[in-house]
């Protein structure tokens, strides 16, 4: 787990100073993929760099499995940089170093003998898929290759947390998904927690279990991604989740349907077979009027927005709230159209 608690850093600018962090709390669970997200100078790296233990906080916490890292120095912080794998942003590969050599760097440095680093990068490099490069140079490997050698480079010492900055700014989107699968595999095979930084909403759709959206400095939404999509104004589902038009003037109450709303759906059973049974089950007309599927991670979602009519309408809906349809009604307006 990683809990940062009210951190703060500034950088001294012109005659003041700019603030890059104010106060920023979040948690990232074991095992997590968590993406961190928000436009240009939001404070992502600033905050990738201090849970790195590159940069000091001006103050706060960062827990990781329980031991606040700012609190550390000399040999204690050294141990604790040891327990964080960071893939840098941009390239950051020894040209001199063929992968395997760059792989092979936090070995030689925690004084592994030759043989068990033979060993410890050959499985490296397989986990990232690349061990019939392992003698290649990075001037030889395309833009995702490097990248996933520095991941490889990243988990060489096994730590318990990885930092990935921007891994796949610069890279195609076949490319981008070769560097995924990796961050993936971290997770799901070794158990890292993984904190990606990035400004591409695709990293998010494709890996993230959690996202924190900075804005100047501050967490404006957290949590769950697959939480987040149901709620209300939040920026991720609006970003993450199909249109549903909502500012064309749909017929609503009293003129073609007796209710009108948003319905968001997460999971193969509820896209596959609420809407249907619901229709059914009250004997009500259920018209799609927007909106579509898509998918994050694994799971399906759906936003649509549905217009039913007939007596058991507002039953209808009701049954579906109950069964973790997450609905928000079309508000109506005085003439009795949804706005
Ligand atoms: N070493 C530094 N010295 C001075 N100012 C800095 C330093 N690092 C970051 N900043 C400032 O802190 C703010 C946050 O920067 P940061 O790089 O963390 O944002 P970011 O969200 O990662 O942006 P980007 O997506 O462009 O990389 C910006 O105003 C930036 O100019």
């Amino acid at each position: 787990m990683i809990t940062v608690e009210n951190l703060t850093k500034s950088f001294p600018h012109d005659n003041g100073a700019v603030v890059a962090l104010d106060n920023v709390s979040m948690q990232v669970p074991d095992g997590a993929v968590c993406g961190v997200v928000g436009s240009s100078g939001a404070g992502k790296s600033t905050l990738a760099r201090c849970i790195a233990l590159l940069d000091k906080p001006d103050s706060g916490a960062i827990r990781v499995d329980g031991t606040d890292l700012v609190a550390l120095d000399g040999k204690s912080l050294r141990a604790a940089r040891r327990r964080i794998g960071v893939v840098p942003q941009g390239d950051s590969l020894l040209r001199q170093r063929t992968a395997a050599g760059n792989v092979a760097l936090p070995l030689e440095a925690a004084n592994m003998s030759a043989p068990q680093r033979r060993s410890r990068v050959a499985e490296l490099l397989d986990l990232v898929g690349l061990s019939d490069k392992a003698p290649v140079y990075p001037d030889q490997l395309s833009g995702g290759q490097r990248q996933r050698v520095a991941v490889a480079r990243a988990l060489a010492a096994q730590p318990s947390v990885l930092l990935a900055d921007e891994p796949t700014s610069a890279l195609d989107p076949s490319t981008t998904d070769s560097v995924l699968t990796v961050l993936d595999r971290a997770r799901s095979e070794l158990g890292v927690t993984v904190l990606v930084v990035t400004h591409d909403m695709a990293v998010v759709r494709r890996i993230a279990d959690d996202v924190a959206v900075l804005e100047q400095g501050s967490v404006v939404e957290h949590g769950k991604v697959l939480d987040l999509v149901s709620e209300p104004g939040s920026r991720i589902g609006s970003t993450l989740l199909p249109e549903t038009d909502q500012g064309s003037a749909v017929p609503a109450a009293g003129i073609g349907h007796d209710v009108v709303a948003e319905v968001v759906l997460v999971g193969f059973a509820a896209v596959g077979a609420l809407l249907p049974e619901a229709s059914n089950r009250f004997d009500v007309e259920l018209s799609i009027l927007g909106g579509g599927l898509t998918r994050l991670g694994d799971t399906p979602v759906a936003k649509f927005r549905i217009g039913l009519s007939g007596e058991l309408s507002e039953s209808a809906l009701k049954w579906m709230i109950e069964h973790d349809a997450h609905v928000r009604r079309a508000p109506v307006s005085v003439d009795g159209v949804a706005a």
